[in-house]
């Protein structure tokens, strides 16, 4: 299934016609530029392009009332004079005759959107458009903004689509109050936004825009805020929040819908955001929320100010959706004093609506830190300083290109015994030439038993053929059955040319001390007892009480431990192992192998043993970028096993700071 866009440019036919400072950023080019970048690209073109439509008043009115739209439907024939007494009754907005035009588009773009993915025409999509939506309010324009795209198109999606649970995740640097006021005591939107506040000095300046409003009635808990309350936050900083907030209360959710109101001026170089976030961490923003809701993402345009990291931030995320390998994370290092204190203020106040928080989140943190998250920059210069929200930064700030994600021409191969069908989409792996003497011969030295046949020399020689084509990016993932595969480990552990394997190894059984011993691994060991007590850091046993046939525990150790550890070790390749008589899930299984592709530019290699051939058309399926089923609403994961991922989480912190969920001197 494809991925939708959908753009017209009659939604850059409106601007500012008269001096006014606040809202100069908000400019035509913003969708120009943005759309160009796709079209140049090549982007565009691998898009399902989907027309835009108006709005019915109907649909606006499922959010704004009767005397707003009345007042908004005048604006077209309104003059200059007009148009700015109209303006000065609302905040940080402006009006345009053109304006009432493309907010009826901007509406009807992403109604459209929602559409195609409800109905199973895409999977998933990006509306490019403007004005944006989410300050907007029942009775009221603000902030460059006159009707709520993403909160109609939630209205629209429960009333038109059945949605029972709709996930709004807002990443623009601002506050979308109209979303929260909109949803404040409906416990069917979930809606998640961070931004950038300051302790509320920054606009919009809202006392509710701090992490203790949760919603209320009904609605408590299903609101998730999580204040900025320092600039120049980066990708180690947004990931945490992912980590350890937004994902693990989204999956306890199980939407059947993810909206994303996304905004790019929580990117580097933005003058309203001053954040230091890089844009290749919206292809694993993306890419981390596309296996919820069964893979039913609708991205939609909010803010983003400077033309460069606009465009650039816009493909890498319509690049992850059309289901491209995303980059591998830069050099992360451990989320800023500042942010741990948002984090963990989100966790406490939330730990009473949601059980993955429970058992984690320790009591209330005290008084904020003051501590400056950035160190200066390497020539001394402090990074992005906020001068109270005054001029934006004079010199200019530079980030790097984000690196080209070339997509190998091969996504997924598999090693099948010969009497085992391939998967549909994928190809049997069967290099050129064999092995030759010299091959056999160290396979059969080292690996084999001398009982063994040829047909297993064979095979093993394929693996490690498969992992050195990922490993060329020749081919992106694979999947093998294996007679052993805990030799098979060992094997491509030894020949991997990777500077770091993660090893996932998931089901009861000993680790080869070889794979252990290996420098270049890190093995997280998913099982229900631990039984190495090898203290190292390379080594991270998971254990849970009921084994991993226990969904929730496995899925709530994989986000908040697995992921974070991935993620920070930022590995070559991936090998997914499951060990026999692993009675993990066939759908926790695919969230698995969905999630780990977002590491290491996609080259994972899922290992399972022979006589299991009955996942390998799912996992194959997930492998070739189909999102895993959704796993619905989670219960609540084992206190005990929660207690034993914070026992975990202490242990390794220290070596592993994107595992960090306190601020140092809060524990
Ligand atoms: C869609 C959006 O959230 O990006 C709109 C942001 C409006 C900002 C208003 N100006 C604030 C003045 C302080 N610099
Ligand atoms: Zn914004």
């Amino acid at each position: 299934m494809g991925t939708a866009l959908v753009y017209d440019d009659e939604m850059t036919k409106y601007k500012l016609l008269w001096v006014d400072p606040v809202c100069e950023p908000e400019v035509p080019e913003r969708l120009q530029v943005s759309h160009q970048a796709l079209v140049r690209s090549g982007l565009a073109g691998c898009c399902v392009p989907v027309p835009v439509r108006e709005a019915t008043d109907e649909e606006i009115l499922l959010v704004h009332s009767e005397e707003y739209l009345e007042g908004v439907k005048k604006t077209p024939f309104m003059d200059l004079e007009d148009l700015m007494a109209f303006t000065q009754q609302y905040g940080d907005v402006y009006f345009h005759p053109n304006i009432y035009h493309c907010a009826k588009l901007a509406i009807g773009a992403t109604l459209q959107l929602v559409d195609s993915v409800m109905t199973g025409k895409v999977r998933n999509g990006m509306a490019l458009v403007r004005p944006p939506g989410h300050h907007s309010q029942t009775s009221q324009a603000n902030g460059f903004c006159v009707f709520n795209n993403v909160a109609i198109a939630a209205q629209y999606a429960k009333k038109h689509h059945r949605a029972k649970r709709v996930l709004i995740v807002d990443w623009d640097i601002h506050h979308g109050q109209g979303i929260q006021y909109c949803f404040e005591d409906d416990p069917s939107v979930l809606y998640f936004s961070w931004h950038r506040y300051e302790h509320q000095s920054f606009w919009p300046n809202l006392r509710e825009s701090d992490f203790d409003s949760v919603g209320s009635g009904k609605g408590a808990g299903f609101n998730i805020n999580v204040p900025w309350n320092q600039v120049g936050m980066g990708n180690s900083d947004y990931l945490a929040v992912f980590f350890h907030v937004l994902l693990p209360v989204a999956y306890e959710f199980g939407p059947d819908l993810v909206l994303i109101s996304a905004g790019f001026d929580s990117a580097i170089g933005d003058p309203e955001g001053l954040m230091c976030a890089t844009p290749d961490i919206f292809a694993h923003l993306t890419h981390l929320l596309m296996n919820l809701a069964g893979g039913k993402v609708c991205a939609v345009l909010e803010g983003g100010y400077n033309l460069t990291s606009l465009a650039q931030s816009v493909c890498q995320t319509v690049q992850t959706l059309l289901g491209d390998p995303p980059p591998h994370p830069a050099n992360l290092g451990g989320p800023c004093e500042s942010a741990l204190e948002s984090v963990h203020s989100a966790r406490s106040v939330h730990k009473k609506y949601w059980s993955c928080l429970q058992h984690a989140a320790a009591p209330f943190p005290e008084e904020p830190s003051t501590k400056t998250c950035r160190p200066a920059q390497q020539d001394g210069s402090q990074g992005p300083q906020s001068n109270g929200g005054g001029e934006a930064q004079k010199e200019a700030i530079v980030w790097p290109e984000p690196l080209q994600r070339d997509a190998p021409s091969v996504r997924t191969a598999l090693v099948l015994p010969d009497a085992v069908a391939c998967a549909d989409g994928c190809e049997r792996f069967s290099p050129a030439e064999g092995p030759d003497s010299m091959a056999t011969a160290g396979l059969r030295k080292h690996f084999l038993k001398e009982s063994e046949d040829g047909v297993n020399v064979k095979l093993l020689y394929n693996i490690t053929a498969l992992v050195g084509q990922m490993e060329k990016n020749e081919i992106r993932n694979g999947l093998a059955l294996v007679p052993d595969v805990s030799m098979a480990t060992t094997l491509l552990t030894s020949t991997s040319l990777s500077k770091r394997v993660l090893v996932v190894w998931v089901g009861d059984g000993l680790v080869p001390a070889q794979v252990l011993e290996d420098e270049k691994t890190l093995v997280v060991h998913i099982s229900s007892t631990a039984p190495h007590e090898a203290q190292s850091k390379y080594y991270v046993p998971i254990t849970l009480k009921q084994g991993c046939g226990d969904t929730v525990g496995l899925m709530q150790a994989a986000l908040g431990l697995l992921l974070p550890l991935g993620y920070q070790y930022a590995p070559g390749l991936v090998l997914l192992v499951r060990l026999p008589g692993c009675r993990a899930r066939e759908d926790l299984w695919l969230q698995l192998t969905g999630l780990l592709q977002g590491l290491a530019a996609g080259h994972t290699l899922v290992l399972v043993q022979e006589n299991e051939t009955a996942s390998v058309g799912i996992t194959a399926s997930c492998l070739l970028g189909n999102a895993a089923p959704s796993l619905g609403s989670l219960a609540a994961p084992g206190p005990e096993d929660v207690e034993s991922f914070e026992r975990l989480r202490l242990r390794l912190q220290t070596d592993w700071p994107l595992l960090q969920t306190t601020a140092p001197d809060k524990r």
